[in-house]
Parts: C-alpha cells; sequence; structure tokens
C-alpha cells in the first residue's frame, strides 16, 4: 500500500519542512522540476530533443515549469513557454525561476488562440502542463479555453501523430482532493507528482467531464527530500492485499470459520448463491445459504459444498446464532427489503462480523438512523452510490461541490455509521470510524470495466464477509476483497459475469504466491 494526500496535507509537509529550515522551497522547486524531467525519459524513452512547448501558470506549479524549461534547454530541446498572467505577481519562488528562464528564453505572454493553433500543428514533441497544480479550486479561467478544446483534439490522435502530454503534479483543472473536473481541465499521457500522489489523481467522480482517474495518465511519483513519516490521516492506496491470504498446513475447516448467507425469497436466491460462492472461494471453512422454506428446492438443485438451512424469520436467526461457530453473516443481496427489515436486527443483535449490502442498506432508507443504532465495530457497510445516498443522503448532496471527495463522504458516514464503510464504483474507498481510509482505484492500467455487471457487488459482499469469517478485521477484509474482486475480474478479462469471478480466485491467489 502507498500513502496518497489531499493538497492540504501536502501544503502542511512543504511549509513544515521549510519552516524546520532543512529544506528551501527553491530546493523543492528544483527537485520538482528535475524529478519531471527525468520520469520524461524514463516513460517516453524513444523521445528525443524537438521542441516542447511550456504551459505555465500564475502559481508555484508553473514555477515548476520554468525549471523544466531550464533543464530539457540544456538536453537540447527548444523551447516555447508562455505564462498565464503577470510576472510580477508571481510567488517567490516561481519568480525567481522565471527570471532565471529569461536568460536562456522569452516568456510569451499567454495567448489561448496562438497557443491552441500551436498546439493542434504539433505533430511530435512535447507539451508540459505548469499551469495549475495543488493549488486550484476554481474552474479554469476562460483564458484557457481554446488551449483546453486543442489538448482535447489531440487527445483522439494516435499517439505517434502528436506531442507527448505532461503535467506538472497534475492536469490543470482537476481538483487534486476529489478528482473533480473543476472545469475545462486538461489531460495529460503522465502526470508527475510530488512527494506522494494526491487523491484526486485516482478519484473519478460520476458523469461527464471525466475526472482525475480519466485525465492523468500514468502516474509518476517523485521523491523531492521531504520526510518520508506517514502523514496523520493518510490514505492508503490498495495495491495488493494488505494481510497474507494463504492457510496453514495444520488448518482445520472450522479454524477458517462459518459463513452465513442470508437469502431472500423463491426465485431470488441468485445473488445469495453468487455471495456465498464467493465467500466459500475466499477461503471461509463452511458457508452456510439460509433462506425461507419456498426458496429451499431452488438452492438445493443448485448447491453443494454450500449449505443450506431455512431460515423463516429474525426470530429464528437468534435461534440459529446460538451456534457460536457461524462467525460472519452476509445480508443483502437478493434479500428483499420487507426481510431484511426484519433479519438485519437480529443479524447485529448476534455481534457477528456482518457484511450489509444491497436491500440490508436500502431497506432503511426512510431512517437511516434507526440503522445506526444498530450497527457495531464488526460491520462493512458496502454501499454503491444509490444506496449511500439513501442512508447519507446530506453527504451524497456534498458530493456534487467540486473540491468535496468521496474519501471525505466515506470517512464521515464510516464516523456517523461507527462502522467500516466501502464505498463502491471504479474509485472504491473504504473507511472506518477512526478516519482511517483505503482507496482501491480500479482505473488507468488497474481498470476493471467488466466489472459493471449485474451480481458483482453481491460477489464482492460474500468476498468480504468470506473473509472476515476468516478472521481478518471488517477494514482488511474490505480493503483485500475490493483488491480481490478487482483482481479476479482482470483475469478474467472481456465477457466477465458475476458467475466467473468467484472462480477466478484460485488464480489471484496463485498468483499471489499461496
Ligand atoms: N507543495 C509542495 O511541496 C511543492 C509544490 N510544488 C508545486 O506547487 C504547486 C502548488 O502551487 P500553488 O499552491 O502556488 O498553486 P498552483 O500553482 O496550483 O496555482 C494556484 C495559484 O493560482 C491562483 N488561482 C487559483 N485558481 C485560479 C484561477 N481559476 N484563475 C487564476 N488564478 C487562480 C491561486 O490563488 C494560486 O496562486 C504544486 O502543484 C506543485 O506543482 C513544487 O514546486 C514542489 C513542492
Ligand atoms: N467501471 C467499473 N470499474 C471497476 N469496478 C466497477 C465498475 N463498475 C462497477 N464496479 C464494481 O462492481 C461492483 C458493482 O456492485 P453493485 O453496484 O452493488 O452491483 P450489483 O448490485 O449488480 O451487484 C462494485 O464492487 C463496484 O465497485
Ligand atoms: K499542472
Amino acid at each position: 500500500m502507498s500513502e496518497i494526500l489531499s493538497s492540504a496535507q501536502m501544503r502542511g509537509i512543504e511549509q513544515q519542512a521549510i519552516a524546520s529550515g532543512a529544506v528551501t522551497g527553491l530546493e523543492l522547486m528544483e527537485r520538482a522540476g528535475a524529478g519531471v524531467v527525468a520520469q520524461i525519459a524514463t516513460a517516453f524513452p524513444d523521445l528525443s530533443p524537438s521542441t516542447a512547448v511550456i504551459l505555465c501558470g500564475p502559481g508555484n506549479n508553473g514555477g515548476d515549469g520554468f525549471v523544466i524549461a531550464r533543464l530539457l534547454h540544456q538536453r537540447g530541446w527548444a523551447i516555447a513557454l508562455y505564462l498565464l498572467g503577470d510576472p510580477a505577481r508571481l510567488p517567490p519562488d516561481a519568480r525567481t525561476n522565471h527570471d532565471r528562464w529569461l536568460k536562456t528564453g522569452p516568456a510569451h505572454p499567454w495567448d489561448d488562440r496562438q497557443i491552441g493553433d500551436r498546439l493542434g500543428a504539433m505533430t511530435s514533441g512535447l507539451v508540459v502542463d505548469g499551469v495549475f497544480g495543488t493549488g486550484l479550486t476554481r474552474p479554469m479561467p476562460p483564458e484557457t479555453t481554446h488551449t483546453s478544446q486543442a489538448l482535447d483534439a489531440l487527445r483522439h490522435r494516435t499517439p505517434s501523430a502528436r506531442p507527448r502530454v505532461v503535467a506538472v503534479d497534475i492536469p490543470s483543472g482537476i481538483s487534486a482532493d476529489s478528482g473533480a473536473n473543476l472545469g475545462g481541465a486538461f489531460w495529460a499521457d503522465l502526470s508527475v507528482s510530488f512527494h506522494r500522489a494526491k487523491w484526486g489523481h485516482y478519484l473519478e467522480p460520476a458523469g461527464l467531464p471525466e475526472g482525475g482517474a480519466a485525465c492523468c495518465g500514468q502516474v509518476a511519483v517523485v521523491d523531492i527530500g521531504l520526510p518520508q513519516d506517514p502523514a496523520p490521516d493518510s490514505v492508503q492506496l490498495v495495491a495488493r492485499p494488505a494481510v497474507f491470504l494463504g492457510k496453514s498446513a495444520q488448518g482445520h475447516k472450522y479454524g477458517h470459520g462459518h459463513a452465513l448467507v442470508l437469502s431472500g425469497g423463491a426465485g431470488k436466491g441468485g445473488a445469495a448463491r453468487l455471495a456465498a460462492r464467493a465467500a466459500l472461494r475466499v477461503g471461509a471453512g463452511l458457508v452456510t445459504i439460509a433462506a425461507p422454506q419456498p426458496a429451499i428446492a431452488e438452492h438445493a438443485a443448485q448447491l453443494n459444498a454450500i449449505m443450506l438451512t431455512a431460515l423463516p424469520d429474525g426470530y429464528s436467526l437468534r435461534g440459529l446464532l446460538q451456534d457460536t461457530r457461524l462467525n460472519a453473516l452476509c445480508l443483502g443481496p437478493g434479500l428483499g427489503q420487507s426481510r431484511a427489515q426484519d433479519l438485519v436486527p437480529a443479524a447485529l443483535w448476534g455481534r457477528r462480523a456482518t457484511v450489509l449490502d444491497a436491500d440490508a442498506l436500502s431497506a432503511f432508507a426512510e431512517d437511516p438512523p434507526l440503522l445506526f443504532g444498530q450497527l457495531h465495530d464488526k460491520v462493512v457497510l458496502t454501499p454503491h452510490m444509490g444506496e449511500f445516498r439513501r442512508l447519507f443522503p446530506d453527504l451524497s448532496e456534498r458530493l456534487h461541490t467540486p473540491a468535496y471527495s468521496k474519501i471525505e463522504a466515506a470517512r464521515a458516514a464510516a464516523a456517523r455509521a461507527g462502522c467500516v464503510v466501502l464505498l463502491k464504483g471504479p474509485d472504491t474507498v473504504i473507511a472506518d470510524p477512526s478516519g482511517r481510509a483505503a482507496l482501491h482505484a480500479a482505473t488507468g492500467a488497474n481498470a476493471a470495466p467488466w466489472l459493471a455487471t449485474a451480481g458483482s457487488g453481491d460477489v464482492l459482499a460474500g468476498i468480504i464477509a468470506g473473509l472476515m469469517a476468516r478472521g481478518f478485521a471488517p477494514f482488511e477484509a474490505a480493503a483485500s476483497g475490493a483488491w480481490l474482486h478487482a483482481a479476479a475480474a482482470r483475469a478474467f478479462g472481456p465477457g466477465l459475469i458475476a458467475e466467473d469471478l468467484p472462480e477466478m480466485l484460485p488464480q489471484v491467489f496463485r498468483d499471489l504466491g499461496l
């Protein structure tokens, strides 16, 4: 797992390092610029010096741009540099690098049309976006409209017939906190960030225009000599399971737990079977489906290793939970809302590790606090955005403000609910009530677009329940579950349907070396 930061956290680290005397802002800017130039060489080894258009903005992102111009020039590049804004108003370090650059070449005043035309005519070379970085919280100014449109047009050309586009830190116009396109954002083949990647590199707010995960291209992170201590409240990017998922040679099936998946009525059992299959494949020692009597025959016809029991209502669930070996529950997929209203309180009374998904969440849309009052710290809620809106309408509403991120929303939800919340999407956030948070990004090179298929969420709920049956803590089970789920989808590839996901887990485990 690697740490990702908000813009405020990054600013804090930078300011503290400068205030302590360990480093100057000018040194950081020099290293940032040098880091970008080094990453360009690494990412595009075939790119030989030709023309680089360097776009500099009014803040420190522009300051990095001047450093990059100087260093690329030293490497034989012809530079065309444009500055948005008044050089006299540049912050001090950016001003110093602006003045240094002027000894080598000119800083053309920003001319949106001229830049747009120039970019449109380029068939090779480099465009460096140092217009705005982590400091931007408003839409791009109108003076960048043509430039943005010209960049958009380049994006649709084959890479061999256009310049490479490199963003300093993050493409201008993308919120480093929420990943939102603030309006008129640029895009890049490569975004070179400093010290740590930012939340916005991996978050992708729903809908158009495309946001951070879609616009950042390859994300590279360069060390600029800031202290490496973990930031308080930092968010971890889930790059692989944080726990060892192998089984010990001596294990007994009851040592790996017994997961109970609660099913809906006749004809509605598919979702529970998907979840149960996933719980078993992920390594739970035993898995039982508990279904109303009329659904038993249908399940029996389709199940072998998974056990089956009749369960009419919440009263009988309390009875079933007298068996302490049943250590993890999964409720919601295909459950039906009235059955959920009856079973969820009984399940939560049992204080087992519990996944609440789908109908187990929507059943409380009328009165979310009724649910929150019963939750405990072994529960994982797995809402998609629609379910999240039903339980946390105010947080969902706030997500429409561009700088408010899905990470903050999931954190606030976990604090309110008093349990782990996993908020789904191509970018999945896992948060607990203490503020601990992780982001699993199925975007960029990790994209898993075939997960957008009916029933894939049921499988995720089952994976997490299975991992909790095995004894993993809710947060680890949720974060590792999100990773396994996407890895299974990638391992199968195009054509994936939900049934395929559990069947890919063995290969995912083998690839992990288990
Ligand atoms: N934080 C750090 O440790 C480091 C930061 N560096 C660079 O500094 C960047 C952040 O610099 P800044 O905080 O100066 O911010 P930016 O350079 O991202 O730009 C924001 C600046 O423009 C102004 N502004 C914001 N929106 C505007 C708009 N729509 N129209 C006109 N002006 C607008 C802001 O008031 C601010 O001055 C980073 O992205 C990175 O590139 C690097 O130099 C290396 C070290
Ligand atoms: N485009 C996508 N890329 C990656 N993961 C996705 C994508 N779309 C959906 N997912 C994942 O697939 C699952 C869908 O769950 P959910 O919305 O509950 O669907 P269902 O109710 O049909 O099972 C979630 O885990 C979500 O994160
Ligand atoms: K930028």
